[in-house]
């Protein structure tokens, strides 16, 4: 018996669209009802959100549960790392912050066994073999991982096209927040002049045949990004739609009861 098919993985290959949400919550229960919403992929952010190998794990699993596919982001492209949260039985990793394309060599090394990579070998004893419950998963591992990178910096994009060579590096999300403030616009999502280069980006990382990827929780420019190639687009954070939600009930409720004594 194979590693299971990563079905984002064969879905982006094959060209489809792959609509997604964060997911910052760092809760299984609020990962699990997230992953009842219908989305291709849920990103469980291990950048930015308070988890970290347990609770990354847990949300993979009620994840990997439901009709989404989980997508882990590290906060860095460690080694160890990548060993541990694939073991954990993550499939597709995502990783910021990559600048040159030995950085996305050696992030192609970790994601692979020897001889073509680095990655311990201890899966008998993993989830990620169903704890040797699957006989060839060593075998058929590799080519279940899906590995993007993030270039989100202007060095970043200045090195996209020997980034785009790396073989083994399946997609590129392009990062506007950190895009925007490594251009000098800390906090703003407006600015043509980051809009361009992100969408030039998207284009010429489709170009190269890989799956380019954002984040926008703005329809217009995330139809946009879709037209430029964008093939994995995350359009929600949970985080923020549920601060949102939440605070407008609490005002709704305060606006509707106020005047009622
Ligand atoms: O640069 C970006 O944009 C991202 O990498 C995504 C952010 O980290 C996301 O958490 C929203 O701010």
């Amino acid at each position: 018996m194979p590693a299971a098919e990563n079905r984002f993985k064969s879905a982006l290959s094959r060209g489809q669209l792959q609509i997604g949400s964060w997911v910052g919550m760092a809760d299984p229960y609020l990962a699990e009802i997230t992953a009842t919403a219908g989305f291709d992929w849920l990103l469980v952010d291990g950048e930015h959100a308070p988890n970290d190998l347990r609770t990354i794990m847990e949300q993979v699993r009620v994840i990997q549960a439901s009709d989404s596919h989980p997508v882990v982001r590290l906060p860095v492209g460690e080694t160890w790392m990548i060993k541990q949260v694939l073991d954990a039985g993550a499939q597709s990793i995502l990783i910021p912050l990559v600048e040159s394309a030995e950085q996305a060599r050696d992030l192609a090394r970790a994601v692979q066994y020897p001889p073509n990579g680095v990655r311990g070998v201890g899966a008998a004893l993993a989830r990620s073999s169903r704890f040797s419950g699957i006989p060839d998963y060593l075998a058929t591992a590799d080519a279940q991982i899906w590995l993007g990178v993030q270039v989100e910096t202007r060095a970043g994009l200045a090195a996209l096209d020997d980034i785009l060579g790396v073989g083994r590096v399946d997609g590129v999300f392009v990062g506007p927040a950190d895009l925007a403030a490594d251009m000098g616009y800390l906090g703003r999502y407006d600015v043509a002049e980051v809009n361009d280069l992100i969408l030039d980006a998207l284009g010429r990382i489709a170009a190269a045949g890989k799956a380019p990827g954002i984040l926008t929780t703005d329809p217009a420019f995330a139809a946009t990004c879709r037209r430029a190639g964008a093939r994995f687009v995350a359009t929600t954070i949970d985080v923020t739609l549920y601060a949102q939600a939440i605070r407008q009930a609490a005002q709704q409720s305060r606006d509707n009861l106020a005047d009622q004594t």
